[in-house]
This record gives C-alpha cells, structure tokens and sequence, in this order.
C-alpha cells in the first residue's frame, strides 16, 4: 500500500461537539470558532441528525475543518459502502477501529479515495484509525481478554493501521513519546483524553493537559465537555487555545 502524505493543521485544536442538539451544536460551533481549528462530530451527533445536521453546522463555521468521528468497525465491504456513503460530507479526517485488521483498514482507504475521485473532491479524507480507547485502562483490557499494558496493544494496532495505509492513528496522550520514537513524525497522531488541569476527567482513563499532549507530539487535540460543558464555550476554547500555542512556544525555544 502507498504512503499517503497526512494533512496538517495549522490550528490544532478539534472541538468535539457531542450532542443530539442540532442547534446548539451549530451555536457551539459558532462560538469556538475564532479559536478552534477544527470541529469533530460523532455517533452521538450524527446519529440523531445525520448528513443535514452536518451541513448545518458546517454552516456554523464554514472556514473551520470537518472530522467526522463514526469509528466505523464491520467486515472490509460494508466499512467501504459507509465510507463511500459519507464521502459527499467531504471531511478532513474519518475514523475506523484499527482492530477490524487489514483488509477492513485497506478498503476504507481505497473507498474514501475513489470516492473523493469521483465526487471531484480534491483531498480525500484521511483516514484515521482508533487504536484503544481514551476511557480503556489496562485492568479494562484484562476484562475483555487483552493482556498487557495498553500502550503495547497501542503500539501493534498503530504498526497494523499504518501498514494498511491509514495516515494516522487516535491513542491517548500518554501513549504519544512511544509512538514518535517508533514511527516518527509522519504520521497523523489525533488526541482525546485532553483535560485541562483543573478540568473534570469523567469517563476518561489515559488523559494529559493541552499542553502536555502538545509537546509529547499530538498534531491533533480533540477536546470536547471542557469546552461544551463550560459556562462560557468560547472563553474555554480561547484559554485552551493559548495554553497549546504557549506548549509549542516553549517547545521551540
Ligand atoms: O479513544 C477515543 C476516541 C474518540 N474519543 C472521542 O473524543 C471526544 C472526547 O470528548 P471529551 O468530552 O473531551 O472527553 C469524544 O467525542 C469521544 O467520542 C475519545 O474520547 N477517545
């Protein structure tokens, strides 16, 4: 499979609009726009609006990169016609579980590429797999019959998607130092598990601050109730926003 070249976000910030509101994540999207890069939708959003609810808070913040979170998992066929159907919403990024293995990470490449082909789109989606889940530690692991430590089952789900021409992966932050010092700079590595310090964790597991996941090599930081949940959404995304430019400031100093 040829290497594709993933694409960069000047901004790398991604504001995860869960919702079944489709007003409020239009409101939501307008709101963080000045200082988000991105706007990710998933199951919940989609579920409840699909492809006109999309349109209508790609409305919202015309200017601002789609990723559409559906972790599409199924047999290589199926996960081919679903990219296929989504392609005309013409996301940045798309994601698949990695684990559904080769054949099924190789068809969502092939499909979101031909399918980009057709429609006339210039740049295809990139498709990004999800290795293990930001809520999953390694004792949730042990239930469901995976031994080891999480960031080794990271690791093979990364080597596995990046050799079937995923341009990237989603790993939680703490996995990030691993993963650059293995695959390098190249490929897209996409972040939830994104708490601020004084920010409630809730359902996640293997989280780190912005500033943290930024300067372990995060290119894109998807972070959703510390900004949807704060009183004010758009001071909440600004603050986010200058905590991750200040990490790459320190950084390059
Ligand atoms: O491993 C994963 C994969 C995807 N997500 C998604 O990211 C956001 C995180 O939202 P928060 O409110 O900041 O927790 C959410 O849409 C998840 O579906 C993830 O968290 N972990």
């Amino acid at each position: 499979m040829s290497k594709i070249t993933p694409p960069r976000f000047d901004n790398p910030l991604f504001v995860a609009i869960d919702t079944t509101d489709a007003g409020r994540a239009a409101a939501l999207a307008r709101a963080v726009a000045s200082s988000a890069g991105g706007i990710k939708l998933g199951l919940e959003f989609f579920m409840a609006n699909g492809a006109g609810g999309v349109h209508a808070v790609r409305a919202a913040a015309p200017d601002l990169p789609l990723f559409l979170d559906l972790k599409f998992h199924d047999i290589p066929n199926t996960v081919a016609g679903a990219v296929r159907a989504v392609a005309p919403l013409a996301p940045a990024l798309l994601t698949i579980h990695a684990s559904g293995g080769p054949a099924m990470i190789r068809a969502a490449r092939e499909a979101a590429a031909e399918a980009a082909d057709r429609l006339g789109i210039a740049t295809p989606p990139a498709v990004v797999a999800v290795t293990v889940l930001t809520s999953l530690d390694d004792t949730d692991l042990m239930s469901v019959g995976q031994r080891g430590p999480s960031g080794d089952q990271v690791l093979r789900l990364t080597d596995t998607a990046l050799a079937h021409g995923a341009a990237g992966v989603v790993c939680a932050p703490t996995e990030l130092v691993r993963l650059r010092g293995r695959f390098g700079a190249q490929p897209l590595m996409v972040v939830p598990g994104i708490r601020p310090a004084d920010a409630a964790r809730g359902d996640q597991k293997r989280v780190m601050t912005p500033a943290e996941a930024r300067s372990a090599g995060a290119d894109v930081l998807v972070v959703g109730r510390p900004i949807t949940g704060a009183d004010d959404p758009a001071d909440a995304a600004a603050r986010i926003a200058q905590e991750i430019a200040a990490a790459e400031l320190t950084g390059a100093a």
